[in-house]
C-alpha cells in the first residue's frame, strides 16, 4: 500500500494533533507544523504528498505558504482550512492554485474524500470555487435488521432527543448520526464530529468547551470549543466512553443547562446544542465499574440506537460493494463493470470484524489493482482466501485456527490495532502474537488501518 504523507500546518496544537490521529487512523502518515516557517522546512526534509494548512498562522498566512509551494513544487496539493466568514481568503486561495479548501468546524468525511481524490488524481489546474462538496451517499441496503435500524433514525430525526448510537467498530455510526441530523429541522445548522478517543485528557475540556487567553500554558489566544461550533446544530461524540470523569462533569452540565464555561472563564454561554454519541462498548458495563457517570449514560440515553454489524447484514453486502466499487472506478480511473462469482464468493464468506470500512478498504484496493473489468480473487487481499481456504477444511485443526484468526482481528480492532494491548488481552506475548500475524498473513489485515 503506498505511503501518503500529509503536512498538516496549524497552530493550534490540540486541534492539530487530533487532526493527525484521525488522518493516521485512515492510513495516511501525518507530519506537523505549527507556523510556516516550520512548514518549509518540512518540505524540503520530509517532502510530503500534500499539504494541509490552516489559513491564520503565527508567522505569515497560509495563503503566503501556498504561495511559496506552488513556486518551488507546482505539482503538490495544498487543502486549506478555512473558517466561517473566510470565504475571501478562500476564493483567493483557489485562485493561486489550491487544489481545495474546507470550512471549519471540519467534517472528517469530507476532509478524507478530498484528500483521496488530491492524492489519487490528476490534478485539475483549476477547481470552481464555490459550493464545498457534498454530503456522503448514504447506502441503505435492504436487510430487515438495518431497514429497522433506519426506521428507528427516522422516527428519532424529528425530534430532538439525545441519541446514543451503539455499534461495533467501522458499522458507520459517524455515517448514521449525520443522517439523523440531515433528516433533523437542524440540517441546514452545523454538524460536528468529535472523536472523543483521540482527545488527549489535559486538553479535551479546551477542545469541547473552548478557553480564554492564558487559561494555561500554550493557551496564546481566546478559542472557541466544538460546542460553541455546533451551536443551533448537532455535536457528534464519537467514543463518548473515552472521556474522563472531570469532562463527563462538565458535559453532563452542559446539557442538562445548555450553558458552557470556556476554560479559564467563568462566564456562562447559552448554548443550543442536539447531542448525538456512539461507542462501540457498552457504557451500560462501564457505569457499573465506575468509568462512566450514571446520570450522564441516562441524559444521552434518551433514544438508543443500535447498528448491526455487517456479518448480520448479509443482504446488504453486495449493495456495499457495488456502490463502493462505482466509487473508485471514478476515482482511479478504473473500469470494473462485474465481479467474478469467486471473488463474490469469498467476500461473502469473509466474517468482516472491521465492518464497512474494511469492506471499504478492501474494496478500494481491489479496484486500484484490477486490471480487467471484472473484480477478480487475486485483486483480493490474501486473508479473504487464507480465512475461506481454512474453512474448507472441516478438520479440528483448521476450525481452531480459523478461530484463531477470527480472535486476533477482533482484538485488534477493539485495540484500535495496538499490538501490546492486543497481546495482554489474549494473553498471550507479543512475540507470540507477531508469529501468528505472520504465519496467518495479517499484515495486509493491520495495513487497512495503519497504527
Ligand atoms: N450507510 C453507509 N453508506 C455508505 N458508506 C457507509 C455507510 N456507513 C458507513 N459507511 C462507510 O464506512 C466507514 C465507517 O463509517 P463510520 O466512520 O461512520 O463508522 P463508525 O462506526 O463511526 O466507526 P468507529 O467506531 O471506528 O468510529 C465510513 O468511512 C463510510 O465510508
Amino acid at each position: 500500500m503506498n505511503i501518503v504523507k500529509i503536512l498538516i500546518v496549524e497552530d493550534d496544537r490540540p486541534f492539530a494533533s487530533m487532526l493527525g490521529k484521525y488522518l493516521a487512523r485512515n492510513n495516511y502518515t501525518p507530519i506537523r507544523a505549527h507556523s510556516t516557517q516550520e512548514a518549509k522546512r518540512l518540505l524540503d526534509k520530509e517532502e510530503p504528498d500534500l499539504i494541509l494548512t490552516d489559513v491564520r498562522l503565527p508567522d505569515e498566512d497560509g495563503l503566503s505558504l501556498l504561495e511559496t509551494i506552488k513556486t518551488i513544487k507546482k505539482e503538490l496539493p495544498v487543502i486549506l482550512m478555512t473558517s466561517f466568514g473566510q470565504v475571501k481568503s478562500a476564493v483567493a486561495a483557489m485562485k493561486k492554485g489550491a487544489h481545495e479548501y474546507i470550512t471549519k468546524p471540519i467534517d472528517h468525511e469530507e476532509l478524507l474524500r478530498i484528500i483521496e481524490e488530491a492524492t489519487s488524481s490528476p490534478k485539475p489546474t483549476q477547481k470552481p470555487t464555490s459550493t464545498p462538496s457534498s454530503k456522503p451517499d448514504f447506502i441503505k441496503g435492504k436487510s430487515a435488521a438495518f431497514q429497522q435500524t433506519l426506521e428507528q433514525a427516522h422516527l428519532v430525526a424529528e425530534t430532538d432527543l439525545s441519541v446514543l448510537i451503539l455499534g461495533e467498530s467501522g458499522t458507520g455510526k459517524e455515517y448514521l448520526s449525520r443522517y439523523i441530523h440531515d433528516h433533523s429541522t437542524r440540517s441546514d445548522k452545523p454538524f460536528v464530529a468529535v472523536d472523543c478517543g483521540a482527545l488527549s485528557k489535559d486538553l479535551a475540556g479546551s477542545e469541547l468547551f473552548g478557553h480564554v487567553k492564558g487559561a494555561f500554558t500554550g493557551a496564546t489566544s481566546n478559542k472557541e470549543g466544538q460546542f460553541s461550533a455546533a451551536n443551533t446544530g448537532t455535536l457528534f461524540l464519537d467514543e463518548i466512553g473515552n472521556l474522563s470523569y472531570d469532562i463527563q462533569v462538565q458535559l453532563l452540565r452542559a446539557i442538562e443547562e445548555r450553558t458552557i464555561r470556556k476554560v479559564g472563564d467563568t462566564t456562562p454561554q447559552k448554548v443550543d446544542v442536539r447531542i448525538i454519541a456512539a461507542t462501540n462498548e457498552p457504557l451500560g458495563e462501564q457505569t457499573s465499574s465506575e468509568n462512566f457517570r450514571e446520570d450522564l449514560y441516562h441524559r444521552i440515553n434518551e433514544f438508543q440506537i443500535d447498528i448491526p454489524p455487517l456479518r448480520e447484514r448479509s443482504e446488504d453486502l453486495m449493495d456495499f460493494v457495488e456502490q463502493f466499487i462505482q466509487t473508485y472506478n471514478q476515482e482511479f480511473g478504473r473500469n470494473v463493470t462485474s465481479i467474478s462469482p469467486e471473488a463474490k464468493q469469498l467476500i461473502k464468506n469473509y466474517r468482516w470484524p472491521g465492518n464497512i470500512r474494511e469492506l471499504k478498504n478492501v474494496i478500494r484496493r481491489a479496484v486500484l489493482l484490477e486490471k480487467s473489468t471484472s473484480l477478480s480473487p487475486a485483486s483480493l487481499p490474501d486473508f479473504l482466501s487464507t480465512r475461506s481456504a481454512l474453512e474448507s477444511k472441516a478438520d479440528l485443526k483448521s476450525m481452531k485456527q480459523n478461530r484463531e484468526i477470527t480472535m486476533i482481528k477482533e482484538t485488534l480492532i477493539k485495540t484500535n490495532y495496538n499490538k501490546s494491548k492486543t497481546a495482554r488481552l489474549l494473553n498471550i506475548d507479543r512475540s507470540t502474537l507477531y508469529d501468528k500475524i505472520k504465519k496467518y498473513d495479517l499484515e495486509v489485515f493491520i495495513d487497512q488501518r495503519g497504527e
